[in-house]
């Protein structure tokens, strides 16, 4: 899995082969330039998550619902899921946190497949701080009991992120749902990154879990040049220019 946010990406994202595409709320950090992922809006995401079906109409597609859109008050929450499902045609939304237990099942009884989110959701920074989770044995106790309340709430996945390794493939070994781990280790049915973190991509932090498999940051060369051809008077030579054919039969 990995996130894509537009056209483009996911685009690239179906070419490559992925097996899914998120178009997750960190979409607010990597291509809005917000904060954290609080400021995205309900707008944001249909935006977005629009946007990135029209590249990408063959892959399983996964669209978060944003902070404050899901786990504060079911009806309202069930009209927000209703329009992010139907709006982008997503295959799946996904909720962070074991406390939308209830919404999960709700969604579920309504015909919207959800993956649940659990251990570190940004979307609670303010509380948890962006750093490993469920590193004591309670907190571990705890997880393991979230994971299998999300599952028979009739979650269809479930990521988890930023956990001890060996906590993660003893939940991923405990549900028959597939877990998708991001920061938890190798034992997991499959990873997610972020499109942007893979590719360097304008990101100036890097979370250890994040493996760089490219790097876009040779576009700022590439737009370095394009300036000094410009200034240079080399770009654009004939070859990028229309033929000359009008003024010469014009008075000027
Ligand atoms: N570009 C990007 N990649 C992500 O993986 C990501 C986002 N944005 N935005 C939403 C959340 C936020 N995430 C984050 C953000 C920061 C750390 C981080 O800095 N972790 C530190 C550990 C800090 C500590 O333990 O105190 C690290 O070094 O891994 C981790 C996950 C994961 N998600
Ligand atoms: C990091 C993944 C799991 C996510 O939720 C996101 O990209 O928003
Ligand atoms: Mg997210």
């Amino acid at each position: 899995m990995l996130t894509a946010y537009d056209f483009p990406s996911s685009k690239q994202a179906e070419q490559a082969g992925l097996d899914i595409i998120l178009v997750g709320d960190s979409l607010g950090m990597t291509v809005l330039g917000y904060e954290s992922t609080v400021q995205v809006t309900l707008d944001d995401m249909k935006h977005h998550g629009k946007a990135a079906r029209r590249g990408a109409n063959d892959t399983f597609m996964v669209v978060d619902m944003p902070f404050g859109a899901a786990g504060v008050d079911e009806k309202i929450d069930m009209q927000h899921a209703i329009e992010l499902y139907r709006e982008t045609k997503a295959n799946a939304l996904k909720i962070e946190g074991a406390h939308t237990a209830p919404l999960i099942k709700k969604c579920t009884q309504n015909g919207i497949p959800v993956v649940a989110h659990l251990g570190l959701t940004p979307q609670s920074f303010g509380i948890t701080g962006y750093k490993l989770q469920a590193a004591s044995k309670e907190e571990a106790e705890t997880l393991i009991e979230e994971a299998k309340l999300v599952q028979q709430s009739g979650a269809v996945m479930l990521v988890l992120e930023a956990i001890p390794s060996d906590l993660a493939a003893t939940i991923s070994r405990n549900l028959s749902i597939p877990v998708i781990g991001i920061g938890a280790g190798a034992d997991t049915d499959g990873q997610v990154l972020v499109y942007h973190d893979v590719l360097n991509y304008g990101v100036d932090r890097k979370p250890k879990f994040v493996k760089r498999y490219g790097d876009f940051t040779t576009g700022v060369d590439a737009l370095k040049a394009y300036h000094e051809e410009v200034k240079a008077g080399i770009f654009p030579s004939p070859e990028f220019t229309y033929k000359k054919q009008i003024m010469d039969e014009v008075d000027a």
